[in-house]
Parts: structure tokens; C-alpha cells; sequence
């Protein structure tokens, strides 16, 4: 029997019932890069390609319990948040974590992926939960991983080009984390996909081809979840940005149909052999 025991990571995230983002997508993420997975459930979403129909929350003092519980008993060597739902649970969780040891300034590093909404549009928070996510998460943060809708919601930057990109990433500097790592999904124009790394002093360039594919639903949480994943192997910083993002582009890559409407990204291919190969 093997006593190797893998990296702790945790994720602080909603539930998406159709299995391509959220918490599902971050814990199979995380088994495919080699870490052992945590969660902190923040809310339960009635999701299915088409959408979101519902959602319930998870009272604030349950998210804060999950995350003492598992930091104290386990340890961790990174975290990660998604979808926050509301400001009360932002609150809590920015308290658990300064409790655990998790943030910028911290023994345990931490990503903000700041999801505001679902990739068809349906908001994951109100105007409270954005308000709270850029005073209490953002200066927490090791590193803020926004696509180009929050970029525009925390900035106003609305990024049209490369340029803007890194525009859109001195001003997200500003407001508090160590990184920011803009992602490129969204400017479809653009014939590749190169996503921008942020240290305050020097931008790196991360990039990639664009899949001409429909189907994406997960790909910022496989992209977050494997940084993470990355960080808590013992990777720096822009490694860990180069690792979740060649994650990410596989995942695209081999992105696959299923339901109605926006199938997920995969992460079949990184295990081997690849089962539908
Ligand atoms: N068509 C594509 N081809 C290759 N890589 C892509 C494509 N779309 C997104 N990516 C990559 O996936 C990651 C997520 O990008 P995106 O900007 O779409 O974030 P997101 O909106 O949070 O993701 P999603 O809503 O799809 O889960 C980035 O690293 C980006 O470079
Ligand atoms: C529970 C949950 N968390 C995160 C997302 C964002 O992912 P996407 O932008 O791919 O819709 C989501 N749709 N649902």
C-alpha cells in the first residue's frame, strides 16, 4: 500500500447538477493533475446545458464550518474559490480563510476566480457579492483569474484587443491581488487564444490555439482548478499559469457534445489511456 500522500487543495464552490463547471469540474480537475480534493459547498444550482433554473444557497456559517473543518484536520496546500453566491458567504469565507492560513500574504496560496455568472448569462451574485468580492477576496488573493465579463464588472474595462488586455490587468492589480491572470476566451476575434499573466511589473504571455468549438462549459474552472493544482505541487507562480493553462487548452480541445445546447470541456484526455479515445 502507497504512503505517499498527495497535495491538499480545496475548493470553495457551488454545485452544477449538469456536472461541467463548478465544484464537479474542479474536483475532476484535480484528480487528473495529481492532487487530493477538498470542498466547501457555497450553494446547490439547478444546471443543465441550457442553463441555470435555480439555485439554493448554503447558509454562510456551514461554508466557514466546511472550511475549518477540512483546513484544521487535513491541512491544505492550496484553495480556490467559484461561485460565491452572495456577499454574506463572501464575509465568511474571507474570515475562515485568514483563520486557515489561506491568502496573498499567507502560508497557503490562494485563487479568486471571481465567477459572476454562468457562461449563458445567469447571474452566480448580486451587486453586494460584487461589491464584497473586490474589497474582501481581491486583496486576499495570490492570484484573480477573471474572463473579460468580469473584468468589465470589477473595471469597466470593456476589452475589445491584446492591448486592453493588459490595460484591464494594471487596473485589476490595483484593487489588491499578487497576480492577475486575464483570460482570452472571450475575444473571439482574436485567432488564438493568449491569455495574460500580471505580476505588477512584467506581463507574461500564455498562449495557445482557439478551438473552433462550442462547447467550453467548465473551461475557466478547468483553467483555475489546475493553477491551483499546480501552485500546490510547488510550482511558481507563472509555471503553475503555463500548467493550468495547457490543461485547459487539451480540455478544449477534446471538449465533447452532450445535452441540448453548450457541452463540457473534458478532462478524458489526461488519463491513460484516454477511455473514448
Ligand atoms: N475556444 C477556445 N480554444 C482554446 N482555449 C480556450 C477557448 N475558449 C477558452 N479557452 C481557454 O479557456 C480558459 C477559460 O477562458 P474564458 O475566457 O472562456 O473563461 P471563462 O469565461 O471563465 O470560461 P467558461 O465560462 O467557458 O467556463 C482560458 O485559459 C482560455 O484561454
Ligand atoms: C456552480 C457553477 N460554478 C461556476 C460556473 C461558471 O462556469 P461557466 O462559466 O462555464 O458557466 C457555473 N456555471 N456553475
Amino acid at each position: 500500500m502507497s504512503q505517499a500522500r498527495p497535495p491538499a487543495v480545496l475548493t470553495i464552490a457551488g454545485s452544477d447538477s449538469g456536472g461541467a463547471a463548478g465544484l464537479q469540474a474542479d474536483l475532476r480537475t484535480f484528480l487528473t493533475c495529481g492532487v487530493h480534493g477538498l470542498v466547501a459547498v457555497t450553494a446547490v444550482t439547478v444546471q443543465n446545458t441550457l442553463g441555470v433554473h435555480d439555485r439554493t444557497d448554503v447558509p454562510a456559517r456551514i461554508v466557514a464550518a466546511q472550511i475549518e473543518a477540512v483546513a484544521d484536520d487535513m491541512g491544505l496546500q492550496a484553495a480556490k474559490t467559484g461561485m460565491l453566491a452572495s456577499a454574506e458567504i463572501i464575509h465568511a469565507v474571507a474570515r475562515a480563510c485568514d483563520k486557515a492560513g489561506v491568502g496573498r500574504d499567507a502560508e497557503v496560496p490562494f485563487v479568486v476566480d471571481p465567477v459572476a455568472a454562468s457562461m449563458h448569462g445567469h447571474p452566480l451574485f448580486d451587486d453586494a457579492g460584487l461589491a464584497a468580492l473586490r474589497q474582501e477576496l481581491l486583496p486576499r488573493a495570490t492570484v484573480v483569474t477573471p474572463n473579460l465579463d468580469e473584468v468589465r464588472l470589477l473595471t469597466g474595462i470593456e476589452v475589445t484587443d491584446r492591448e486592453r488586455m493588459r490595460e484591464a490587468a494594471v487596473a485589476l492589480h490595483g484593487l489588491g491581488p499578487r497576480y492577475v491572470l486575464v483570460k482570452s476566451g472571450h475575444l473571439v476575434e482574436d485567432p488564438e487564444c493568449v491569455d495574460v499573466l500580471y505580476d505588477g511589473e512584467t506581463f507574461t504571455e500564455l498562449p495557445g490555439p482557439r478551438f473552433a468549438t462550442p462547447h467550453t462549459h467548465g473551461a475557466g474552472d478547468a483553467m483555475a482548478s489546475a493553477f491551483t493544482a499546480g501552485l500546490a505541487r510547488g510550482m511558481e507562480v507563472a509555471e503553475a499559469a503555463r500548467f493550468g493553462k495547457w490543461f485547459v487548452s487539451n480540455a478544449v480541445e477534446h471538449s465533447y457534445p452532450m445535452g441540448a445546447k453548450v457541452g463540457p470541456v473534458s478532462a478524458f484526455w489526461r488519463l491513460a489511456p484516454d477511455p473514448f479515445a
